[in-house]
């Protein structure tokens, strides 16, 4: 990561060859982003796709600094919310698309959050084949980890994220003063994957959040240093296993039950949104490690009780309404991805950032677990 002067973004590369793509994270980066996507990609036109809350507070802005860039540029906006990563609107971005005549070196843009970000790649991944690609995400969670490392996709009634598929962003632009407008429920489901990169090879980072969150989330520079610190985190696994055939599954801390509570709510956000999903998952996981003896029951206690006093949830008791039994949820998680031969993949840990990929868990032990911690 280079060392920014005090006006300039901080640069994070995703080193993956010819593909190898910026990360920009700093100030003023919306107003900015039509000079520094012409300046990579000349002479392009633009889809750019958004949702209705996003659109209300960045779009004109945005559309702005493409039109000042030379940059033609048609918009489509999407509701908002975990629903919309579905095939009907998958279909209307596609349609936005080929209706503008972009051609394949156009780029799609992908302006919000999680969701637009994962489904936009998605369609930017299919249209003619491939389309070039930019985030501009604009919730914490977005800039922290979704808009990075290319995975992309819808949910089904089957699962979160069950079609997709991997396909790189050629920029990723996150401005940090957009968050100042997040609601804090959102900021908090981004902070938790932030707390995630401590959690799986960073130690000192998660006791660094412990004592310093607080100013995480007041904004400055410790918001920056932990934007920042986890791009970097995510770059270097993706740059090593970009299409997590090892490592990279260590970026699913949490996700492996986080994605199952939200698949059992039907992905009503109200109920859970996908940060609280991660932080609940990731409480579990250390609670499941501990039970295997794979780590001390102090250290899960430690992360519950970080998590907690960000204000996250902690426990399948926390979501509102009633939950589907211990083995509907373990279905849900039969679906995983990691899933090999039938073999249950979780990410478990030895202790505060030693977490490790564990295959082939049996399901009878994640059965009694879930028995054990469901609420019902
Ligand atoms: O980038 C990755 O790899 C991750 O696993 C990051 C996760 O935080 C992210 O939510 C991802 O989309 C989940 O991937 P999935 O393969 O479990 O759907």
């Amino acid at each position: 990561m280079d060392a920014p002067a005090p006006d300039q973004p901080v640069r994070v590369e995703v080193g993956l060859g010819d593909r190898a793509y910026d990360i920009l994270i700093g100030s003023g980066l919306v107003a900015r982003a039509g000079a520094e996507i012409a300046s990579r990609m000349p002479g392009i036109r633009a889809a750019i796709v958004t949702d209705e809350n996003v659109a209300a507070t960045h779009l004109e802005a945005f559309s702005a600094s493409l039109e000042s860039a030379g940059i033609p540029a048609t918009a489509v906006t999407l509701p908002a919310g975990e629903r919309t990563k579905s095939f009907e609107h998958l279909q209307q971005v596609v349609d936005a698309v080929l209706d503008a005549r972009l051609e394949r070196r156009d780029v799609v843009v992908a302006l919000g959050g999680g969701v637009v970000g994962d489904l936009t790649g998605f369609a930017a991944g299919i249209v003619r084949r491939g389309m070039r690609f930019v985030q501009v995400p604009t919730s914490l969670l977005a800039q922290v980890d979704s808009s990075v490392g290319g995975k992309t996709g819808i949910n089904t009634s089957q699962g979160k994220n069950l079609v997709g598929l991997f396909h790189q962003p050629g920029l990723v632009l996150a401005d940090t003063d957009v968050l100042d407008t997040l609601p804090l429920r959102e900021f908090r489901a981004g902070y938790a994957e932030i707390a995630k990169y401590g959690l799986i090879d960073r130690p000192d980072f998660f006791s660094w959040l412990e004592a310093n969150w607080r100013d995480v989330f007041s904004g400055g520079a410790a918001r920056t240093r932990a934007i920042a610190e986890s791009c970097r985190s995510k770059a270097e696994i993706v740059a090593r296993d970009e299409f997590e055939t090892g490592d990279r599954a260590l970026l699913n801390l949490g996700h492996t039950f986080g994605h199952a509570l939200e698949s059992a709510v039907a992905y009503d956000g109200t109920r859970l949104v996908h940060g609280e999903g991660v932080a609940i998952g990731m409480v579990l996981a250390h609670r499941f490690s501990a039970r295997l003896n794979q780590c001390s029951p102090d250290d899960a206690r430690r992360v519950e009780a970080h998590l907690k006093a960000v204000g996250l949830p902690t426990s399948m008791a926390e979501i509102p309404g009633a939950l589907p039994d211990a083995d509907r949820l373990l279905a849900y998680i039969a679906q995983d991805k990691k899933v090999s031969r039938g073999a249950l993949t979780f990410i478990l840990t030895h202790g505060v950032g030693q977490s490790y990929i564990a295959r082939d868990v049996p399901a009878s032990e994640v059965l009694s677990f879930l028995r054990e911690n469901h609420p019902g």
